[in-house]
């Protein structure tokens, strides 16, 4: 069937998003409120006001440029209340673009400034998920993220902590920050621990440095999804490992321009992938950073690479496979998502397909 691919229809398209922070997720009116209930100053006292301390603009030039707008929203998240709150405001973003599942990350140590523990800070972003998942059908999963500028020590109590929640919230963990600075190598203590506790791994990588972080990644950290993988395109040899693994990619496209991945959007591998045959998945990385929303994202793709509506169903698909959920409720998810995308007169086009 024809079909017009107006905003409208992307924002009926069900969809995922398995590569979202907390800290990049927040509303401007949200740290208001915060900052209000928490006396904390603002630099100014109005929403407009708030995004250019919130959002990186055109001129981004870096993954470190990027990442400086983090500091300014973290110390709003730093009680249980707060991390409740944005966790149940994820949900209701997503459900807003009816995003069926989220993955919400967030990096446990940097909100425990007033003395929350570890556990806590993950017992409170579960609670506000499923709160969340309660009121507006969206269903979610944690991921616990190690930072690569903390300690070992650290990034282990984060590892040990969130292989207690998993099976009650907690999906897997992460390794995120500034890439170029931090090779991958470095984290082989950290993440031979989620080997042993069983906890599956994603890790930031081929982002803001090359293909070999995601060989390292995947060979010796154990990772069974990479974050981004934009720059995996340097090495035949390592692509071609990674698709014959079956390896996901969680591709953010707006972030990966605003980061400069990539030069811009015509150096933007994504065509080449998904045609390559990789497990190219669409993810908003950081809504409030990077000014986008999940239906951007696919409105993106289809204004700049000219993606048929197959492809876009295909790239939605991917997400629900790559999710980090149990067989039996994937398969759910999987139903309830083709049930709604043939009732928006689609024809499915996944190799899951049963029509
Ligand atoms: O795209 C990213 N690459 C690497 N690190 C990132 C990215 N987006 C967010 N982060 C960092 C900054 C946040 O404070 C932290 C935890 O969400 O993760
Ligand atoms: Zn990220």
């Amino acid at each position: 069937m024809a079909y017009n691919r107006t905003h409208d229809w992307l924002t009926r398209l069900p969809k995922v998003d398995l590569h979202l922070h907390l800290d990049g997720s927040v509303k401007p009116e949200t740290i208001l409120e915060l900052a209000l209930d928490q006396g904390i100053d603002l630099p100014v006292y109005d929403k407009e006001g708030l995004i250019p301390h919130m959002r990186v603009g055109e001129e981004c030039g870096s993954l470190i440029e990027y990442l400086s707008k983090f500091d300014f929203t973290t110390r709003f998240l730093q009680s249980g209340e707060a991390l409740e709150r944005v966790a149940y405001e994820v949900a209701q973003q997503s459900a807003e673009h009816n995003c069926k599942y989220v993955e919400v990350r967030f990096a446990p140590q940097l909100h425990r400034n007033n003395g929350l523990t570890v556990e806590e800070t993950i017992l409170h972003v579960v609670a506000g998920m499923r709160r969340g998942q309660r009121d507006f059908g969206v269903k979610a999963g944690v991921i616990a993220i190690c930072m690569r500028n903390h300690s070992c020590e650290s990034n282990l109590e984060v590892i040990r902590a969130a292989a207690e929640y998993v099976g009650k919230g907690v999906v897997a963990v992460d390794l995120a920050g500034d890439e170029a600075s931090y090779p991958p190598e470095w984290f082989r203590e950290v993440f031979a621990e989620s080997g042993k506790l069983g906890i599956p791994v994603t890790i930031h990588a081929g982002e803001a440095a090359g293909a070999m972080n995601v060989y390292e990644a995947v060979t010796n950290l154990g990772a069974v999804r990479i974050g981004h993988g934009v720059r995996l395109k340097e090495n035949s040899d390592i692509l071609e490992m990674v698709k014959d693994r079956r390896i996901p990619l969680e591709m953010c496209p707006i972030s990966n321009i605003q980061t400069k991945a990539v030069s811009g959007w015509e150096a933007y591998p994504i065509r080449e992938y998904l045609e390559h045959g990789l497990l190219v998945t669409i993810n908003t990385d950081n809504p409030s950073v990077s000014g986008t929303n999940i239906t951007k994202e696919y409105r993106v793709l289809s204004d700049r690479f000219g993606f048929t509506e197959h492809e876009l169903v295909k790239l939605v698909m991917n997400g629900v496979d790559a999710a980090f959920m149990e067989e039996n409720d994937k398969l759910l998810l999987r139903r309830e998502m083709e049930a709604e995308i043939h009732s928006l007169g689609m024809s499915l086009w996944t190799e899951n397909s049963t029509m």
